[in-house]
């Protein structure tokens, strides 16, 4: 069986073998934790802004029948996505991933508001008021 080491800010790391934590690989850890933190702090904050938009954008969709999913979009985003990343030196799978991830969940939302409004975003639907008789 093996053993998982894990380190915490109660100061595990740098210590090797169950010694002192080496002041400067404490310090460094921390340092770069730091950043870490800002980072994600960021990420939370962008992803915040960014599912403003999507939410809006929902909301324009099922107001003019819209379908909530817009694949060819998707595709221009995954690819920009992907040469943004491998430029930035990020695994392009990850990007793409993690951009499919996001989209994933703002099409729940947009399903939801849709359905919400009324608006089954079925192109069969435009114009529909709902009576059955065609
Ligand atoms: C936000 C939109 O709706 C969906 C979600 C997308 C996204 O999160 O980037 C992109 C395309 C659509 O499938 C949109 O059409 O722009």
């Amino acid at each position: 069986m093996t053993t998982r080491h894990t380190s915490d800010d109660s100061g595990a790391a740098g210590s090797g073998a169950g010694g002192a934590v080496d002041p400067a690989v404490r310090a460094e850890l921390s340092r770069l934790r730091d950043s870490i933190d800002n980072i994600d702090a960021a990420v939370v904050h962008m992803l915040a802004e960014r599912f403003k938009c999507t939410q809006q954008v929902g909301h324009l969709k099922a107001n003019h029948q819209l379908p909530p999913a817009d694949p060819a979009r998707e595709s221009r985003q995954i690819a920009r996505l992907r040469e943004l990343a491998g430029n930035a030196k990020l695994d392009p799978a990850f990007a793409e991933k993690f951009l499919n991830f996001i989209i994933a969940e703002v099409i729940r939302h947009h399903e939801s508001i849709a359905d919400n409004t009324g608006n089954t975003g079925d192109a069969d639907n435009i114009g529909n008021t709902g009576d059955s008789a065609r």
